[in-house]
């Protein structure tokens, strides 16, 4: 599913953020990539949906070389990603509808479908009651809940999750964590960059670990054990 070869990331400005990482990740597979800040985990991940570059090394999703795909087709391979960030990235003004169908891939669709699509999502996220409502009127739970929806809305391959619980609380942070422990229940490999020690050793997990640009552990049921 998620393959890399003796992968390299240098910053123009000459941080060596990734240092030889070779890893292959099955489909359907839950895996944590945990480290200490500034080891290179969100540069290994951001270098998986295409957001950064290897300076050297070879990437494949899903069988597909990132670094031969065509700049023009990087959107339909992206499609195959959905991707979730700390601060949830919503577009203020859109409700919670508009955010999740705005990302939709929507040729060829009719208007019911979209809807239905939609409403399916967030129903998963457990917040068909709120479509109408706009971010700012959500919790920090909700408002990840939203970004989440949005993230599987075209049904992607592998869900790429940075630190989705870094600004929720422990019981947000639990929620979460169970929804998407049932997306991937569902088959949607999910791949996740976070600091929480507490998940990590309660629902364990494959686990990747990070230092100095390197894996310095790669375990099937893995335990955080750094110092956060
Ligand atoms: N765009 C960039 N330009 C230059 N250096 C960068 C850039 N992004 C990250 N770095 C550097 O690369 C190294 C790895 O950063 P990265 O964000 O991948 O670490 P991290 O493990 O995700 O850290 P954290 O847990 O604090 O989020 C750090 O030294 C960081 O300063």
């Amino acid at each position: 599913m998620i393959q890399m070869q003796d992968v390299w990331k240098t910053y123009p400005n000459g941080v060596m953020a990734v240092n030889g990482i070779s890893i292959y990740i099955k489909k359907g597979e839950f895996v944590y990539v945990v480290g200490p800040s500034g080891a290179g985990k969100s540069t290994f991940i951001k270098m998986m949906y295409r957001e950064e570059k290897p300076t050297r090394g070879e990437i494949s999703i899903d069988g597909k070389s990132l670094s031969s795909t065509k700049e023009k087709h990087i959107p339909f391979l992206r499609r195959k990603i959905g991707v979730v960030f700390q601060d949830f990235k919503l577009l203020p003004s859109l409700s919670v509808f508009e955010n999740v169908a705005f990302a939709m891939e929507v040729i060829e669709e009719s208007k019911a479908n979209i809807r239905k699509r939609v409403m399916n999502v967030l129903d998963i996220v457990r917040l068909k009651n709120k479509a109408r409502f706009l971010p700012h009127e959500l919790s920090g739970g909700e408002q990840q809940r939203v970004a989440i929806a949005r993230a599987i809305v075209n049904n992607p391959a592998v869900l790429i999750a940075d630190e989705p619980t870094g600004n929720l609380d422990p019981e947000t942070s639990w929620e979460i964590m169970h929804i998407l422990e049932e997306i991937n229940d569902r088959g949607t490999t999910i791949v996740m960059a976070t600091h929480n020690r507490d998940i990590v050793d309660s629902m364990r997990k494959r686990l990747i670990a990070i230092e100095g640009g390197r894996i310095s552990r790669d375990e099937i049921r893995g335990t955080y054990s750094y110092e956060s």
